[in-house]
C-alpha cells in the first residue's frame, strides 16, 4: 500500500484545497443524513407508531418543546417538512461533492497519462532498446485505468469511512453500549478478513502479469501475422492465447469467488449480529421498542457500509499492484528522462551550434548492456509460454558477463557538405554508429565533437533538429500519403511537396495511384511495396530541408532503375547538404568523398571510393569483388 499512499500524496498535490474540501463536504452530507434519520423518532412517536420517547430519546424532548401546543397534524407537516428539506439539501450537496470529486479524479488522471506519456516520449533511447514497446501500450492502456479505478475507489473509501464516522457517532449517542458491541464485532470480523485483502493483492499481482502477456503476446503476433500465416503457425499461437485465456479468466473469476465469499460473511454476520442484539435487548437490557427501532435503523445502515468498506478495501488491494507498477516504471522513465526540450520556436531559443565544419569522432567506444541480450531472450519466453518476466526497473542492472563493444575506437571526421559512406559486413555496427552521430546513444568512452565543440545534452536537440534520418526499417503512420509527408514539414507548400517526391523517384508511382496525396499507406505503410515505402519516407525526409541527412540502407529495396534516379538527385545535393549513406550495395556509393569501412566494431579501412577499390587485399577490395564478380 506504500505505492497507493505515494498517489494520495500526489492527488493531495495535484487538487489541493479541492480535495480537503471534498471530504469536509462530504461529513456535511452524513451529517444530514444522520439528521433526517433522527428525524424519524419524533415522526414515528407523532403518528403514535412508538410511545411516548422522553426518557428513552432526549433530544425529543428538546425537538419538540416549541411545537408541544401545536396539533399533531401541525406537529407532523413541520416534521415532514424539516424531513424532506434536510434529505433535498442532503442530495443537492451530494450531488454537487460527487461532480467535484469526478473531476477531482479525472484531472489527477489526465495530468498522471500525460506526464507518463511525456516522460516516455523524452526517454532516452536506450531506454527504448531495453524496454518492450508492449509493456508501454500496456502500461499507458491498462494499469493507467486500473489506477485511475483505484483512484476512484480511494476517494468513494474516503468518503464511506468518513460517512460511516458521523453515523457511528449517531449509534454512540443513541445507545453506547450496543453500538460498542456492533464496532467492536465489525473490527473483529475485519481483522479476520485481512486474508481477503492479502488474497486480492496476489490476484492483483497476477492480472499485472497476465494482462501485461496478454498485450506483449497479441503485439508479436500481430507483428509476426505474414510470417505466422506463411509457415503456418497459426495453431501454435492459438494454443498459447487459449492458455493466456484460461488463466485471465481464473483470475477474474478467483477475486470475485473471493469477494462474494467475504461478503457472506458479512451477510451472516450482520443476521446474527441483529438477532443476537434484539435478543439481549429485549429479554436482557429491556430496551424500549422506539430506541430499539432506531437502533435496527441505524444498524442496518452501518452494516452495509462496514460490507462495502471491506468490498473497496478488497478492490483497492486488487488495484495496488497497478500503483506498484506505474510508480516503478515512472521513475524507470524519469531516471532515462534525456532533457528538456527546448521551446525551439521562442525566441530565447539559442542556437549554438551551428555546424558549418564538420562531426567528429574521437576514439569513441560503445557497447549495448547486457541486459538487451537478456530481454531479448525472455521475450521470445514470454510471447510463446507464458514465462515470468522479469524487468529490471530504476538504475541498470548488468547481467552475466559485459557484452562486446559494437564499436571500437572509433576515429572519424565528416566535413559539412560532404557525402560519407559507412559500409561493411551485417552486423560491424554501422547503425550504432549513426545513431552515436546523431546522439540517440551515448559513447562510453571518447567523445563526439560537433565544429570542434563537445556534443552535450543541451545542444544534441540543435543538432537533430538539423538531421534527416531514414532508417532500414522506415516508419509511415496509418494515414494519407499526405500526411506522412506533413509530419515532417507541416507547412510544406504543394511544389514542395511534388519537388521532394521527384527527388525520392516517388512522383510517377504517386500520380498514378487513384486518390494519389490522398491514397491511406495502411500501418507502417504496409499498402505500399517496399521501395515504394523507402522512397515516400526519402521524400519526407527531403521535405525537412536538412542540414545532414543520413540515409540508412535507405534505398535497399529499389530496383536499380529507381536507385539509378536517386543516386542522380543525391548527386545534387553534393556540397549543399552533409549526407551520411549506409550502404551494402557498394555501387550505390561510387560517388562519395570518402568511405569507412567497419569491421567488428572498427574502422578498419577509410579512404576514397576509387582507392579503397584498388587496395584489393582489404575487406573493401573483397566486398566489391564478390559483388560485382570483377578481379
Ligand atoms: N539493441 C541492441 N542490443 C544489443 N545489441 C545490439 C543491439 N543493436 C545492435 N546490437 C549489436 O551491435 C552490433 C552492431 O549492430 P548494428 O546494428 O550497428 O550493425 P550493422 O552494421 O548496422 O548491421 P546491418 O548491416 O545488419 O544493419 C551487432 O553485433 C548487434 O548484434
Amino acid at each position: 500500500m506504500t505505492h497507493v499512499m505515494e498517489y494520495i500524496k500526489k492527488l493531495y498535490t495535484f487538487s489541493g484545497r479541492k480535495l480537503i474540501l471534498g471530504i469536509a463536504g462530504m461529513m456535511l452530507v452524513s451529517l444530514l443524513e444522520g439528521t433526517s434519520i433522527l428525524l424519524l423518532a419524533p415522526m414515528l412517536s407523532l403518528t403514535g407508531l412508538i410511545g411516548p420517547t422522553s426518557d428513552s430519546l432526549p433530544f425529543l424532548v428538546i425537538l419538540t418543546a416549541p411545537i408541544m401546543s401545536w396539533s399533531d397534524e401541525q406537529k407532523l407537516t413541520l416534521m415532514l417538512g424539516i424531513f424532506v428539506f434536510l434529505f433535498a439539501l442532503q442530495g443537492a450537496v451530494q450531488r454537487h461533492l460527487v461532480n467535484m470529486n469526478e473531476q477531482i479524479e479525472q484531472g489527477f488522471i489526465r495530468h498522471l497519462r500525460l506526464d507518463v506519456y511525456e516522460s516516455m516520449i523524452y526517454a532516452n533511447w536506450s531506454f527504448f532498446l531495453r524496454k518492450r514497446r508492449s509493456d508501454l501500450v500496456h502500461l499507458m492502456t491498462s494499469e493507467l485505468p486500473r489506477v485511475s479505478y483505484g483512484i476512484s475507489l480511494l476517494l468513494g473509501l474516503c468518503t464511506t469511512v468518513v460517512f460511516t464516522a458521523v453515523q457511528i457517532g449517531f449509534a454512540l449517542y443513541l445507545s453506547f453500549e450496543l453500538t460498542a458491541a456492533v464496532l467492536v464485532c465489525g473490527i473483529a470480523l475485519a481483522l479476520y478478513s485481512r486474508q481477503f485483502i492479502r488474497r486480492s493483492r496476489k490476484i492483483g499481482a497476477q492480472a499485472t502479469e497476465l494482462s501485461q502477456q496478454c498485450y506483449a503476446g497479441i503485439t508479436d503476433h500481430l507483428n509476426g501475422m505474414k510470417d505466422i500465416k506463411a509457415n503456418m503457425l497459426e495453431i501454435q499461437h492459438l494454443n498459447w492465447f487459449q492458455q493466456l485465456c484460461h488463466r485471465l479468466e481464473h483470475n477474474v473469476v478467483s477475486f470475485t469467488k473471493l469477494q462474494t465469499t467475504s461478503q457472506y460473511y458479512y451477510k451472516l454476520a450482520s443476521a446474527v449480529l441483529l438477532a443476537v442484539f434484539a435478543f439481549f435487548s429485549f429479554v436482557v437490557f429491556h430496551v424500549q421498542p422506539e430506541r430499539l427501532m432506531i437502533i435496527v435503523l441505524i444498524f442496518s445502515r452501518l452494516w452495509p457500509k462496514f460490507t462495502g468498506l471491506q468490498t473497496s478495501w478488497e478492490h483497492l488491494a486488487q488495484s495496488a499492484p497497478a500503483f506498484g507498477h506505474l510508480s516503478a516504471m515512472q521513475k524507470e522513465i524519469q531516471n532515462a528522462r534525456e532533457l528538456e526540450l527546448p521551446d525551439m520556436n521562442s525566441g530565447n531559443f539559442e542556437h549554438t551550434i551551428r555546424f558549418d565544419e564538420a562531426i567528429e569522432c574521437r576514439h569513441v567506444c560503445y557497447r549495448y548492456h547486457q541486459e538487451h541480450h537478456v530481454h531479448k531472450e525472455n521475450q521470445g519466453h514470454q510471447a510463446h509460454h507464458g514465462h515470468e518476466h522479469h524487468v529490471h526497473l530504476g538504475n541498470h542492472k548488468h547481467l552475466g558477463h559485459p557484452s562486446p563493444y559494437a564499436l571500437k575506437d572509433i576515429h572519424l571526421r565528416i566535413p559539412v557538405h560532404t557525402l560519407t559512406a559507412i559500409v561493411g559486413k551485417s552486423g560491424a555496427g554501422k547503425s550504432t554508429l549513426v545513431d552515436l552521430l546523431i546522439g540517440l546513444i551515448k559513447p562510453d568512452q571518447g567523445e563526439l565533437l560537433i565544429d570542434g565543440k563537445p556534443l552535450t545534452n543541451e545542444v544534441v536537440y540543435q543538432l537533430r533538429q538539423k538531421v534527416s534520418y531514414v532508417s532500414q526499417d522506415p516508419f509511415l503512420f496509418h494515414g494519407t500519403l499526405l500526411d506522412n509527408l506533413l509530419a515532417a514539414a507541416p507547412n510544406a507548400t504543394d511544389k514542395q511537396i511534388w519537388d521532394a517526391l521527384h527527388f525520392s523517384a516517388a512522383e510517377a508511382f504517386v500520380r498514378k495511384l487513384p486518390e494519389g496525396l490522398d491514397t491511406i499507406v495502411g500501418d507502417r505503410g504496409i499498402r505500399l511495396s517496399g521501395g515504394e515505402r523507402q522512397r515516400i519516407v526519402l521524400a519526407r525526409a527531403i521535405l525537412r530541408q536538412p542540414a545532414i541527412l543520413i540515409l540508412d540502407e535507405a534505398t535497399s529495396a529499389l530496383d536499380s532503375e529507381n536507385e539509378a534516379l536517386i543516386q542522380n538527385a543525391l548527386m545534387q545535393l553534393r556540397g549543399k547538404m552533409t549526407i551520411i549513406v549506409i550502404a551494402h550495395r557498394l555501387s550505390t556509393i561510387r560517388h562519395a568523398d570518402q568511405v569507412f569501412v567497419l569491421d567488428g566494431g572498427m574502422i578498419i579501412q577509410r579512404g576514397g571510393y576509387q582507392q579503397l577499390a584498388s587496395e584489393r587485399e582489404g575487406l573493401f577490395g573483397k566486398l566489391l569483388h564478390v559483388q560485382t564478380g570483377t578481379n
